[in-house]
């Protein structure tokens, strides 16, 4: 077959079906897709720029990006091109048609004016090819309730807080501005719109993936303001002499202020039944392990890579974000997809950095995925040097990206997308 008789493309709203069925396909999920699924689907895309590729009529692969926001450290937001459903069906596989359709897509979203893109990888190797890098990590930890050495008597928060259980329809009405506050302060974090508060609480079961309404708790301080939200599930496992063995799996959690996280943390760690507490995707320095007076009660059961970002605008990326410290640095970005590469100088304060293209000579040479990484703070050049994977063209210039870039909070992206 001739790679040229592919059609990639946008598809057409009676395409979707079809489009649907390849998505399920290259999931490895049941191919019939319910008129409920379809529903989703349109009314996803009505937001989304959704792309196919078609052989002799048949979708074969998909593609889907969105408008997103993602925080960055002083947490301004910037302009997104979140990439999600991406699959090729295995019968047209290493054709080049993920190639096909992402060149297409971080054109548009370049020429857009986009500053990234961003994507959570299914596979660690796909995506350093297109320029994205790792730039986020999470950590789950699973809490052995019985040794976290809380105090069993304990009632609730001592702080003149409390916490009460709430149903899903409070949760539309107090999730949103709470997550606005958290992605105002936390980078890493991306915007969550009105679709996401009600599919999140049941809203948009389907025959494929059926609701089970979870526990909804927040946390309000003295004052009345609620400051933390937390959604969890459990599963009604007993032991064999008759104890309770509940594990309590935490969907979300989202705190503004660190006596809400407390006092959600200790919350779900002292539900009666419950002797172990799954935390769900968190960030690598969640507070969690040490608001336990045994920290090591929360035992890390996932550590892996999770927001992958793709820069496509070096001046707007760096100029968006705040710096812990003054200083300046040249560096040359080798982009293979011309997109956004070249040399730049950073002129960075506390408050701001100005960022312009450079003839200076360059004192740090980085591939334009390994910027994506560092952009965030939370990879070190210092690291990356010992790699090969970035070069001092200047001793000590890794050093000093690492005294600009890095952040005293690690960047954490709470979402899947
Ligand atoms: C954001 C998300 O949606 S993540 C979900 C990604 N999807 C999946 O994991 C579903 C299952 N996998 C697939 O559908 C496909 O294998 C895809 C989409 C990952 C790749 O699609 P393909 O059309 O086969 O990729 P394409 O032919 O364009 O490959 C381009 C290059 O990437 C390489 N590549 C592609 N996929 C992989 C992979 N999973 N692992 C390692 N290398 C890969 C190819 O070998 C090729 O390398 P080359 O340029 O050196 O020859």
């Amino acid at each position: 077959m001739n790679r040229d008789d592919i059609d990639v493309r946008p598809i057409t709203d009676d395409e979707l079906a079809d489009w649907s069925r390849a998505l399920n396909t290259g999931f490895l999920r049941s191919t019939p897709v319910s008129p409920e699924t379809l529903e989703k689907r349109r009314e996803e895309n009505r937001v989304s720029r959704v792309r196919g590729a078609f052989d002799a009529g048949r979708c074969v692969a998909t593609f889907r990006s969105f408008p997103q926001e993602l925080t960055v450290p002083g947490g301004a937001p910037v302009p997104a091109d979140a990439i999600s459903n991406v699959t090729v069906s295995a019968t047209h596989r290493r054709r080049g048609l993920l190639s096909r359709m992402m060149t297409a897509d971080l054109a548009e979203a370049k020429a857009r004016g986009d500053v990234v893109a961003t994507l959570i990888a299914a596979e660690y190797p796909i995506y350093g090819r297109y320029g994205f890098g790792p730039a986020t990590s999470l950590t789950e930890w699973a809490v052995d309730v019985p040794r976290t050495g809380l105090d069993p008597r304990r009632a609730g928060p001592d702080d003149g807080g409390r916490v009460d259980l709430v149903d899903g329809e409070d949760v539309r009405k107090t999730g949103p501005e709470l997550h606005e506050r958290l992605r105002a302060t936390r980078h890493g974090v991306v915007d969550r719109d009105e679709l996401w508060w009600r599919r999140n609480t049941g809203l948009a079961a389907t025959p494929e993936e059926p609701w089970k309404e979870p526990f909804y708790a927040v946390y309000r301080a003295a004052n009345g303001e609620p400051e933390g939200l937390i959604v969890y599930a459990t599963d009604d496992a007993w032991g064999d002499s008759k104890q309770p063995r509940n594990t309590a799996t935490v969907r979300d959690l989202i705190a503004v202020t660190p006596a809400a996280e407390r006092a959600l943390w200790h919350y779900v760690c002292s539900v009666d039944w419950v002797t172990t507490v799954r935390t769900g995707y968190r960030a690598p320095d969640d507070l969690l392990p040490h608001l336990l007076p045994d920290p090591r009660a929360a035992g890390v059961v996932t550590q892996a890579d999770w927001l992958w970002v793709r820069i496509l605008d070096v001046v707007r990326a760096l100029e968006a974000r705040t710096y812990a410290v003054p200083g300046s640095l040249v560096i040359e970005v080798d982009d293979a997809a011309g997109l956004s590469g070249g040399r730049y100088r950073l002129d960075a304060e506390p408050g701001g950095a100005v960022c312009a293209p450079t003839s200076e000579e360059a004192e740090l040479t980085l591939d334009v995925s390994e910027l994506g990484t560092l952009w965030l703070g939370d990879e070190s050049a210092v690291r990356l040097a010992a790699l090969g994977r970035v070069r001092e063209e200047k001793a000590g210039a890794a050093a000093v990206a690492d005294a600009l870039l890095r952040t005293s909070r690690r960047p954490w992206c709470p979402d899947i997308f």
